[in-house]
């Protein structure tokens, strides 16, 4: 069991999109990298994963660097992408096949263990259907089945479950927790707050960098299902919102106008959401 470690971590294309971000991912543990739309998660996991090569810092894994030369990741590595990656043409169970085809199983081998995959996802009676025909949450599961059979030491899923219902989103955690639990580093770059707080640890970025505390991260730069939720935790309530409207009944002449009740101050992500609320240290 290996650590995936990001030490110093700096990705500049025409500006930073990382800036010297440095952590561990642990082996056995699910790791969830939360953060707003664009705040640098899929960059993140690329670096980590070998993908792309870092302008400066290192990522290591089992004392060897992540990045080989060439853009192709080390054969620990899967990856669960966020456009899935999956051939349209091909059937399910061969979307999975060539994973394991490409990792020197032999083909009968391969679709066995294809088919085995796709139930753990339970879609086994859709591995001859043709990928373009399936809908975005089953070609999901057909993502997540491919990244999930190679029994990688490093799985890298990038909002695996975006597209599941709260049943589905509940099978994929069960068996990424099973990866975990075999000893692999598993990291979940999500927007779902309940996929992070079932998660071992949860780590935070906003523009490329690591947020100490999650009270840093800016409410209003945040992707729509975390805004949801966090709306639906507590009344709107923001700085532009004009103060109450006075109540419009009838008054005594005399009587005076009521105070308007003030607009309470805008809502800060705090420790108490339980929308972002880190788990509780070990
Ligand atoms: N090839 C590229 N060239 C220039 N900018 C890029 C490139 N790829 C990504 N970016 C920018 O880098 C930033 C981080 O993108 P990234 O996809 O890592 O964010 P993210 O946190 O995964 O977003 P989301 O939650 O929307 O998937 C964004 O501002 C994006 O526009």
């Amino acid at each position: 069991m290996s650590d995936l470690r990001l030490s110093g971590i700096t990705y500049v294309l025409s500006r930073t999109l990382l800036d010297d971000v440095s952590l561990d991912f642990k082996a056995g543990e699910l790791t969830a990298l939360s953060g707003p739309s664009g705040s640098g998660k899929t960059t993140l996991l690329s670096v980590a994963g070998g993908l792309i090569e870092p302008t400066s810092g290192t990522s290591s894994y089992a004392d060897g660097s992540m990045w080989l030369g060439t853009g192709d990741p080390r054969p620990e590595v899967a990856f669960v992408l966020q456009v899935y990656g999956l051939v349209p043409i091909l059937s399910a169970r061969e979307n999975v096949s060539v994973a394991l085809r490409a990792r020197g199983v032999k083909p009968a081998e391969a679709d066995e263990r294809a088919e085995a995959a796709l139930a753990r996802f339970h879609i086994a009676d859709l591995g001859d259907r043709q990928v373009e025909e399936l809908s975005g949450g089953q070609m999901q599961r057909v993502a997540l089945a491919r990244g999930l059979c190679v029994g990688a030491g490093v799985l890298l899923a990038d909002e695996p479950t975006s597209e599941l219902d709260e049943g589905n989103r509940g099978l994929v955690l069960a068996e990424l927790r099973k990866e975990a639990d075999r000893g692999a580093v598993v990291v979940v770059a999500t927007h779902d707050p309940a996929v992070a707080d079932a998660c071992d640890a949860h780590y935070v970025i906003d523009e490329g960098r690591l947020v100490d505390h999650v009270e840093e991260v800016h409410f209003e730069h945040f992707a729509h299902p975390e805004r949801r939720l966090v709306e639906e935790a507590a009344p709107p309530h923001f700085d532009d919102m004009p103060a109450a409207a006075p109540a419009t009944g009838e008054r005594a002449p005399d009587e005076p106008a009521p105070e308007p009740t003030p607009a309470p101050a805008r809502h800060r992500l705090s420790e108490d959401d339980a929308a972002f609320r880190r788990p509780d240290p070990k």
